[in-house]
């Protein structure tokens, strides 16, 4: 188990969620042609809110580098690990490290754009890899890792392959999980439909 490093909040357990979270006006870029910056932007924080809430029952931590998505992790009750311009894969990295210091040896890597994120507590019953890959197989939805595994993030396009090889390079239990509601994230406007499936997350007007 790792030694905690610094104070731990109290209600910090063995397993931990830490959802990545970049700023929200550069977030779904890809969905540029089909919903103005501000649709947009709300869309990334409603989407990263329902994510957070799946969280709920474990501890969450949001790695980000921006200060409106810091204030708005704090008022959803999650911890904010603070790692500036560093890009996706050094801010998960980071994140992790940080929560093994608080004392947790199984972190869940939850990305913010899943609209229909449900409980994640599941997750945490395996004491092993968890990948959760995107409904196409290529994505990695969720992932969680072991703190002692010092497991190599590699997300970026067809990361799910890269994340099951390494997973089994570091062996130790792997279940590959496919999820229809964690499986479904929002890259291209053809994802929007799934959105459509969650109450709220886009006002009635929008396009896409
Ligand atoms: N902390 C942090 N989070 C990131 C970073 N890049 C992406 N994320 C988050 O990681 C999750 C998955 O990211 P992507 O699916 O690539 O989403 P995106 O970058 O908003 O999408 P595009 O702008 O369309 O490329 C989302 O919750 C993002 O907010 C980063 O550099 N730092
Ligand atoms: C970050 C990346 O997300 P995508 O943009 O492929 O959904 C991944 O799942 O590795």
């Amino acid at each position: 188990m790792a030694t905690p490093s610094a104070a731990a909040p109290g209600w910090f357990g063995p397993a931990a969620v830490l959802v990545p979270v970049k700023a929200f006006a550069d977030a779904k870029l890809r969905l540029s042609a089909v919903l103005s910056p501000g649709r947009r932007a709300d869309l990334a924080r409603r989407m990263a809110e329902a994510v957070v809430r799946s969280g709920r029952g474990l501890p969450v931590a949001v790695v980000c580098d921006d200060r409106e998505v810091a204030a708005w992790a704090r008022e959803q009750g999650a911890l904010v690990v603070w790692a500036p311009g560093r890009g996706l894969n050094r801010a998960v990295q980071q994140g992790v490290a940080h929560l093994a210091g608080y004392g947790a040896e199984l972190v869940i890597v939850a990305a913010g754009d899943l609209p229909l994120a449900d409980d994640l507590r599941w997750v945490a019953d395996f004491a092993g890899t968890t990948i959760v890959p995107d409904r196409r197989r290529d994505g990695t939805n969720v992932l969680a890792v072991p703190t002692s595994s010092r497991f190599a993030f590699s997300y970026g396009p067809g990361s799910f392959a890269r994340h099951l090889a390494e997973a089994r390079r570091l062996g130790g239990p792997v279940r590959v999980v496919e999820a229809p509601t964690l499986g479904w994230d929002v890259d291209v406007p053809g994802d929007l439909a799934g959105v459509a499936g969650a109450a709220g997350m886009l006002p009635p007007d929008t396009a896409g």
